[in-house]
């Protein structure tokens, strides 16, 4: 059996990158991704936007729905101080393998941690499990079709306050149109579009940064 993009871009960042080095495993993957074979990190276009948002909110605690190899929790990971904490999540199993590999060789697995499986199950045990009182920043970046639900149950159970901010990636490509009337026709968040392409292409996509008003 041959190995799986996902392993192939572990490969490339312990080939390439300089262990402990976040900047450096970013733009391996980046590089990688552009030249060898394209696959759905945010990327260096939108993860600019990203880097500009979380510099912005200087989030204490912070939920990142979808993990994929890691790359945009590394990211965000070496933006933050210390003692925050950037709680990512993952449903596939394999990719959270790469992931906690990708994470280690970035030296930032002290900032954050990763859980595996659906939203739906782990979204109402943050505060129980994790001891979240609410997040100051989320990044969807999961099931397209989910990022409406789970924004509604994340409403529910406490876990936004007045001031917390949803950051949804690909809101064009793939799309989600359901999130995004959702966030701009109700009256209790205040919502920016970033424009911007589909990673490592020309196409358009880009980032929804949704205040929540309580
Ligand atoms: O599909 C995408 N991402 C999602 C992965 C699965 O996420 C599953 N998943 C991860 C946690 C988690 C928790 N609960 C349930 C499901 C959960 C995704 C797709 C594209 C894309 C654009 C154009 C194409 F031609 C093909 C693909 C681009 C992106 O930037 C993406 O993010
Ligand atoms: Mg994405």
């Amino acid at each position: 059996t041959g190995s799986t993009r996902p392993e192939r871009i572990l490969a490339a960042v312990q080939r390439k990158a300089t262990k402990g080095d976040a900047r450096s495993v970013v733009n391996t993957i980046d590089q990688y991704c552009r030249y060898q074979e394209w696959a759905m990190n945010v990327g260096d276009e939108k993860g600019a936007i990203l880097d500009s948002i979380v510099c912005e909110v200087k989030p204490s605690v912070m939920l990142e729905l979808g993990t994929y190899c890691g790359y945009s929790t590394v990211r965000i990971a070496s933006m933050l101080p210390p003692n925050a904490r950037l709680l990512t999540l993952e449903f596939n199993p394999a990719y959270a393998a790469v992931a906690r590999q990708v994470i280690a060789w970035a030296g930032v697995e002290d900032k954050v941690v990763l859980i595996e499986g659906p939203s739906g199950d782990w979204i109402p045990k943050m505060k129980e499990e994790f001891g979240v009182t609410s997040f100051d920043l989320v990044f969807l970046d999961h099931w397209k079709d989910r990022y409406l639900p789970d924004t509604k149950l994340m409403e529910e159970c406490g876990l936004l306050r007045t001031g917390s901010i949803l950051l949804a990636d690909n809101v064009i490509c793939p799309g989600t149109p359901e999130y995004l009337e959702y966030v701009r026709g109700s009256p209790r968040y205040e919502s920016k579009y970033f424009r911007s392409h589909l990673e490592y292409t020309r196409v358009e996509d880009g980032l929804e940064k949704s205040v929540f008003l309580g």
